[in-house]
């Protein structure tokens, strides 16, 4: 384990198992269709490569970045998009893939904005999400595992840019927190 994780929640194996059976459930409901399975940059790069690579329907794939937490540990509140998808979301059938549902800023600005843009569905995975930490009133469609009241790192997720490369999802120990 890295040496700046409390303790691991969720090995490489548990994933990797977790994101099949979620595949497979996206695959039977969507099946006939084909998607647009949007990626939400940067947290959800690993889940959302995974995912695409067990999913048995046709479906398409596009990026969005958007971010709200910056260097720190709590969300600014204001969703800040760096980068909007190249597809046209009218009409389309739109997944959108997250690593964590926490507030729920970023899911609602982005279910708002999809919807707005004339999607003809808009959907939710999230692979973790944090009860405890909700603000507003939204949920995932499909949720993986949920996580205790604590700041999660590894498998594409941050602290501060830090930690994503790991394979596995682990509860940050705080007393590694960069001070100013
Ligand atoms: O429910 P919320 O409180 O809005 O938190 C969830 C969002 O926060 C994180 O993104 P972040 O802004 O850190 O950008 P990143 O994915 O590039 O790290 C995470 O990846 C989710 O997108
Ligand atoms: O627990 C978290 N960890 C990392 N990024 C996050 N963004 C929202 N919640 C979290
Ligand atoms: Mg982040």
């Amino acid at each position: 384990m890295h040496p700046h994780l409390k303790e691991v929640l969720f090995t490489r194996e548990q994933i990797a198992e977790r994101v099949k059976e979620l595949a497979e459930v996206v695959s039977r409901d969507y099946e006939g269709k084909n998607p647009l399975v949007v990626g939400i940059l940067k947290g959800s790069i690993m889940f959302t490569v995974d995912l695409l690579k067990e999913l048995s329907i046709d479906a398409e794939v596009d990026f969005m970045d958007v971010t709200s937490y910056g260097y720190g540990i709590s969300s600014s509140g204001e969703v800040r998009i760096l980068k909007d998808l190249s597809t046209v979301a009218h009409g389309r059938d739109i997944l959108i893939v997250e690593d964590i549902i926490d507030t729920g800023n970023t899911l609602l600005y982005l279910k708002k904005l999809l919807t707005g843009r004339q999607a003809k569905s808009v959907k939710i995975i999230s692979l973790l999400d944090k009860p405890s930490g909700r603000k507003v009133d939204i949920d995932a469609d499909y949720v993986g595992f949920e996580v205790p009241d604590a700041f999660i790192v590894g498998y594409g997720i941050d602290y501060a840019e830090r930690y994503r490369q790991l394979p596995y999802i682990g509860v940050f120990n705080e007393e590694f927190l960069i001070k100013e």
